[in-house]
This record gives structure tokens, sequence and C-alpha cells, in this order.
């Protein structure tokens, strides 16, 4: 059997009486894309921020390439090869695409700021940082201030950013949020070839682009997994249909 490059077994989060995952288990496996879908506030964003650091569990574990990563910060997480992008941008608004995508390379953020300048003089980073905006299509940005980019391009950064550092496996938090149509099938485009390079736990909202791309789908409702299997399982789930996927949805 494949093993799973990333196993989450049990996960467990509250805030206060509120059970936010409630024994989460669920695996990312080499070459698939694994979507998380469910309603708003089911849980599927403390899930991430669980499995990519920055919310603690209160029980469970988080296996990567078979290390128990569970203790470990973001970042090295990030440095072990557990890429992700968030829900909210994590970019620097002032800084250039390029300033962005070296900051990502070098795996760190904010205290790093202020050695930015001879970083840029680092032409291994440089070359490191350029290599992954070629892949999204942003060289020619690549000395524009991201603060003028369009929301799509900066969705395309953020993916950029976590290239750099050559993940193993991806986390991705909404990357279609607020894209147009156009920007979507870009980034539908691109994830589907991303997958065979680094597999993607995708959580996402835009069920043309789950039901287009997912290998699996895991429902969330209220913290819990109710149902995972392949798009055509997911649809015709009656549990699913009934407490998510409108009829409408399904059709
Ligand atoms: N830091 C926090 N403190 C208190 N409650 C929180 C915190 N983070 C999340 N919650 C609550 O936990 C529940 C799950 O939230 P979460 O953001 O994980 O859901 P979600 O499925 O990602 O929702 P959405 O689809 O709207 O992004 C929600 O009721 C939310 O209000």
């Amino acid at each position: 059997m494949t093993e799973p490059l990333l196993h989450i077994d049990g996960l467990y989060k509250a805030f206060g009486a509120l059970q936010a995952t409630d024994g989460v288990t669920l695996t990312l496996l080499p070459g698939e894309i694994h979507a998380l879908i469910g309603p708003n506030g089911a849980g599927k964003s403390t899930l991430i921020k669980q499995i990519a650091g920055g919310v603690t569990p209160d029980a469970g574990r988080v296996w990567f390439k078979g290390q128990d990563v569970t203790a470990l910060s973001t970042q090295a997480r990030a440095q072990a090869g557990l890429g992700r992008t968030f829900q909210i941008s994590s970019l620097a608004m002032e800084a250039t695409v390029l300033q962005n995508a070296v900051l990502g390379a070098l795996g760190r953020a904010g205290s790093v700021w202020r050695f930015l300048r001879p970083v840029m003089r680092d032409a291994a980073l440089v070359a490191q940082a350029q290599a992954a905006l070629e892949r999204v299509g942003l060289a020619d940005h690549a000395a524009t201030r991201t603060a003028e980019l369009s929301h799509g391009q900066r969705r395309l950064l953020e993916v950029a950013v976590a290239l750099t550092l050559k993940p193993h496996a991806f986390v991705m938090d909404e990357p279609m949020a607020g894209l147009g149509a156009s920007g979507s099938k870009r980034m539908t485009t691109f994830l589907d070839g991303l997958r065979r390079e680094a597999p993607i736990l995708l959580v996402e909202h835009d069920m043309d682009a789950v039901f287009a791309l997912a290998d699996r789908i895991s429902v969330l409702v209220y913290g819990k997994i109710i149902a995972t299997g392949t798009a055509d399982e997911i649809r015709a789930d009656p549990l699913v249909r009934t407490a998510y996927l409108g009829e409408e949805d399904v059709a």
C-alpha cells in the first residue's frame, strides 16, 4: 500500500465550549489532490492550522513523511517540506514580487525584513525565487510592487512563495477565493499539474474547482469528517447531500 505523505491522526481542538475539530483523521497520498470541504465554521481553517502549525491540537498527531511533527513550529514544518498557502494574504504589500519570493526562499518572514537588502544580493536565493515566479507566470512582474498586483496575481504569488521551499506536500486554504472565472481556471490548471510533484490538501469553497481537481474529497461538518471518497461517491452520498451539498450543487 502507498504510504501517506501526510497522516492526520485523531486531531481535536476546542475553543471554549466549541469543538472546532472533533477527532479528524485523514491522509494525503503521493500524487493526489485531497479536497476538504464543509460549511462555514465547520473547522477547516482550524484543521489546516493544526496541520501546518500555528494551532496546537488538544489531542492527536500529525505525521509528515513518517515523522511526528506535532510538536514542531510552523517554520520547522515548512523547512521539513510542508508547504502552505493562507486564506488571508501573508505577503508584504510594499515589497516587490521578487522580494516576497526571496523571503519565501529564505523560509522565514517578519524578523528577516531588516536583512532584506543583503539577502537580495544572494544569487542562489534570488535564482530560486525567480524560478518559482516563472512557474506561476509572474516572472515579468518581478519588479512590481506587490500592492499593484491583481488579487489573482497575489494568489499566484502566494503559491510561488510556498514553492520556493520545494515542498513535498501542500496544505492550501482557499486558493481560489476571490478569483474571477479566468483566475480560477488558471489556478485550477496550475494545481492540476502541481499534484504530481507535491500532493495537495486543498480547502476550497469553489465546488467547480473541487470536483474538477480532487482525487478524493473529505467532508467536514461540525469538526467531524462525515464522508471521504471520490467526487462521484461524494456527490451520491446521502449524508453529504443532507448535511452540506444542496441538491442543485450536486445535480
Ligand atoms: N481562535 C479562535 N477562537 C475562538 N473560536 C475560534 C477560533 N478560531 C476558530 N474558531 C471557531 O471555530 C469554528 C471553526 O472555525 P474555522 O475557521 O476553522 O471554520 P472553517 O470551516 O474554516 O470556516 P470558513 O469556511 O468560514 O473559513 C468556528 O465556529 C469559529 O468561530
